[in-house]
């Protein structure tokens, strides 16, 4: 009788002890599981922060090389270049264009340099719609290189290109010579 007494007096201390072993259990599990979960959104905004900044390089990297590379004026190619695009462009040619504005520092000193510089983006365009925009530079101030085929030059061929340069009394000569074309057989 007695130890019918004990026995369920142990059985149920140990129901007791059972819950209380597996909540603290379970809450141990839960406390990882939210530990874990905040591990991993940690480190996916890290990933993430680290993917931004990767993108950012990149986006950076590309401005400066095209910062190198082009005219910040005519976004055309600029003198460096032009340099080394030269035998790319020879290969791929069969002329060279020179120009060379005339009368550009007068347009300058009379309108202003805001008119002198709208004066070169709108040359830049011109031989860029002529010669498309890869093919043409910049060298400086305001002499520009242009690579194409040739071209029948003709006194309405220069007025077109010089079209609205010309209303600033801004004319412009050019030279043309032919690449040293290598023959694809
Ligand atoms: N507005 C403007 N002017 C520039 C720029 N770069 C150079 N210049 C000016 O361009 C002028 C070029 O002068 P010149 O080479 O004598 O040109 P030009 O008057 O056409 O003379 P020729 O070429 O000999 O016919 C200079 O006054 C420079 O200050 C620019 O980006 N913008």
């Amino acid at each position: 009788m007695t130890l019918d007494i004990a026995d369920e007096f142990f059985e149920d201390s140990f129901a007791i002890f059972n819950i209380i072993d597996t909540s603290i259990k379970n809450a141990g599990f839960i406390m990882i599981g939210v530990a874990m979960l905040h591990m991993l959104r940690h480190k996916h905004n890290l990933i993430k922060q680290i993917n931004q900044e990767m993108a950012e390089k990149e986006l950076l990297q590309k401005k400066l090389q095209f910062e190198a590379y082009h005219d910040p004026l005519t976004a055309l190619g600029n003198r460096r270049a032009c340099f080394e695009l030269f035998e790319t462009q020879q290969e791929t040619h069969s002329h060279l264009y020179y120009f060379d504005l005339d009368n550009f520092k007068t347009a300058n000193d009379k309108h202003g340099h805001l008119v002198g510089d709208n004066i070169l983006k709108l040359f830049a365009h011109a031989i860029s719609k002529e010669f498309g925009a890869d093919n043409c530079f910049r060298l400086g101030g305001d002499e520009f290189v242009a690579f194409g085929a040739s071209i029948p030059i003709t006194e309405q061929w220069r007025e077109q290109l010089l079209n609205e340069s010309q209303a600033f009394f801004c004319g412009g000569k050019y030279w043309v010579c032919r690449t040293a074309r290598k023959r694809i057989c």
